[in-house]
């Protein structure tokens, strides 16, 4: 059975300590720390669902080289990845955030609201088929003369 401990791209453990230790601990916001800390106390090795503090910095830093503006995210569970997109937006930026699990999205909801990143995310506890279809829908009824950039 997969070991969900060892979800990254990084097989050697040495080499994945050190970059934890030198780069990706020390960069990661504050509130991303607190949501992370919040999610393994409450869901324990169900914690493993949120993305890893490197890859959510590699997911930052593509959507600041693409100038994201609009993103979709589906499937938030506590939000890791969410307020980190939602940090790596610009200020009038938004994230279409669809779960169909509430209650973990309100287990990191405080941490959204004290680093101050609320007003860019618009959560719909859903089950995302439904919702993509309506976006679907939304963008066949309302063309836009250029199609929005999305990043899951
Ligand atoms: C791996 S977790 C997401 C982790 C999150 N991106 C992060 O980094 O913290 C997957 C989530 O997808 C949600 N999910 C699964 N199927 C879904 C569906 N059809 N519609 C909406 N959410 C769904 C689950 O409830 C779960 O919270």
């Amino acid at each position: 059975m997969a070991d969900w401990t060892k979800k990254t791209i990084l097989r050697n453990d040495a080499l994945l300590q050190y970059i934890y230790e030198t780069s990706a601990s020390p960069k990661e916001h504050e509130q991303l720390k607190e949501l992370r800390e919040a999610t393994v106390h409450k869901y324990k090795d169900m914690s493993v669902m949120n993305v890893p503090v490197n890859e959510a910095q590699l997911l930052s830093l593509l959507l600041k080289i693409m100038n994201a503006k609009k993103t979709l995210e589906i499937g938030v569970f506590t939000g890791y990845s969410l307020l980190a997109t939602a940090l790596a937006l610009p200020e009038d930026g938004k994230v279409i955030a669809i779960d169909t699990d509430k209650e973990a999205y309100e287990t990191g909801s405080p941490f959204i609201n004290k680093a101050g990143m609320h007003h860019k995310i618009k959560f719909t506890p859903s089950d995302a088929f439904l919702i993509l279809d309506d976006l679907i829908q939304n963008l066949l009824l309302h063309p836009r003369p250029t199609p929005p950039k999305l990043v899951r």
